[in-house]
């Protein structure tokens, strides 16, 4: 019987999640959305990937609950709430008001808080969270466009988002292991603390911090703590993951801006054919602009059917974000253009971009596929009745854009058929 229920705050972040769960055991999939239909029988944990990072906190506060009471119809009993392991959030939100309020629905009297996923980089030492060698407001997230991070202590950014105490646990209470964790959890809980953050620096702590929650309806986190919890399917982890339906053609479309995804796209655009949007031709005359692309893209694939094209969106020249906007939904356009045109395997860079291209190509659900990197796998799934392109199953990468290696645009094509 499937027992775990998540809400992510992205789409990507679900995936991240989803990744980390398979890993573990769990037959897992993403809805997109709120999940509306039984999954399968056999799923052991269903993760609803929500858009509530950046909204109004009050409206994230009512989609999260709106989710959490959907799983719980389906049957889920524990309760995973995941956040950005950068803690991407503002004063107002959005990780204390929705934590609190999954826990006051579900009856959780307290949850950890465990941002650290430490296979990506991000750990957390006496309250403070760091991406790699940086801590967390001298790393990148200091300048970004929805929420530059200029603080690294999470029990402070917390406190401010949050309507009671923020308790803390210790890295040396952590490595004392789970019986000690549990101890001062409850001595937190007991002087009224609703959450907790829990500072974890290895693989080692987060399974120590699983062990010492297993019993808790709510959990808190990154991804990374769920590489501590322990599936039905531990023992023969590759048997919860579907393998690739699709075949060729095959696109690779990157609206992600991040530095990562950007050594990436330089990386795959001395083995792939390539082509970039041109962004003022995307604000003048989109629909043009994008059957142009996809011509282009056909005659690749007439050449050499099984290889993959790169579209990317170039340099930022605003921050505006009705450009952005504009530019997530030229590249939704393309993927249905490619998709008319056969395309079945995807590999797509940026929350937002991925967000936008799964809804446009009328994806509802997904099953998780290989890993590739920490946090990203492939993923499968049908497209619903809303599809613009008819009956088809995608194989995709929704990747995040911080994450993977930088052949990971060429190197991914090996794991799936
Ligand atoms: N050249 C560009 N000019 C303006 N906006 C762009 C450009 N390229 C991409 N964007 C936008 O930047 C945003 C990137 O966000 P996202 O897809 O979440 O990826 P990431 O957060 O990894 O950068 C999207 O809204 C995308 O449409
Ligand atoms: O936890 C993480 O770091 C990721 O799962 C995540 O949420 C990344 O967000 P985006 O960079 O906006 O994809």
């Amino acid at each position: 019987m499937m027992t775990l229920g998540a809400v992510a705050d992205d789409l990507t972040g679900a995936i991240d999640l989803a990744t980390n769960l398979a890993n573990r055991g769990f037959r897992t999939i993403v809805t997109i959305g709120v999940p509306t239909s039984e999954p399968r029988p056999d799923t052991d944990a269903i993760v609803a990937a929500l858009k509530t990072r950046a909204i109004d906190p009050d409206d994230a506060v009512a989609d999260s609950l709106h989710a959490v009471d959907a799983l719980k119809r389906l049957g889920c009993r524990r309760f995973y709430v995941k956040y950005c392991s950068t803690f991407d959030s503002t004063a107002r939100g959005n990780i204390g008001p929705i934590s609190e309020a999954v826990c006051a629905r579900t009856g959780a009297g307290s949850a950890v808080v465990v941002p650290a996923f430490p296979a990506a980089g991000r750990t957390v030492y006496q309250g403070r969270l760091f991406v790699h060698d940086k801590l967390l407001h001298e790393s990148h997230m200091k300048d970004h466009p929805l929420n530059p991070m200029r603080e690294s202590d999470v029990i402070s950014l917390l406190q401010e988002q949050s309507s009671r105490p923020v308790g803390a646990v210790r890295h040396a209470t952590v490595h004392a292991g789970p019986a000690r964790i549990r101890a001062a959890l409850d001595a937190e809980t007991a002087s009224g603390a609703c959450l907790v953050v829990v500072d974890a620096v290895t693989n080692d702590d987060l399974e120590s911090i699983a062990r010492a929650t297993d019993n808790d309806v709510v959990v808190t986190g990154g991804s990374g703590l769920a590489t501590g919890l322990i599936g039905p399917h531990i023992d023969d982890p590759r048997n919860v993951r579907s393998s690739g339906q699709a075949g060729p053609p095959r696109a690779i479309i990157i609206g992600s801006v991040s530095e990562t995804s950007r050594t990436q796209t330089e990386h795959a655009r001395t083995h792939l054919p390539w082509r970039e949007l041109d962004v003022t031709a995307v604000l003048n005359q989109p629909e043009r602009h994008v059957a142009a692309v996809a011509d282009w893209a056909q005659e690749q694939w007439n050449n050499e059917p099984a290889r993959p094209v790169l579209v990317s969106s170039g340099q930022v020249h605003s921050h505006d974000p009705r450009v952005s906007g504009v530019v997530e939904q030229a590249n939704a356009a393309l993927a249905v253009e490619l998709a008319r045109r056969g395309a079945r395997q995807f590999i797509i860079g940026g929350g937002e971009t991925s967000g936008a291209v799964v809804n446009a190509l009328g994806i509802r659900q997904l099953a998780i596929g290989p890993e590739l990197a920490p946090g990203v796998a492939w993923s499968s799934g049908p497209a619903g009745p809303d599809s613009p392109v008819g009956d088809a199953t995608y194989d995709v990468v929704l990747k995040s854009g911080n994450f993977g290696d930088p052949d990971l645009f060429t190197a991914a094509w090996d794991q799936i058929t």
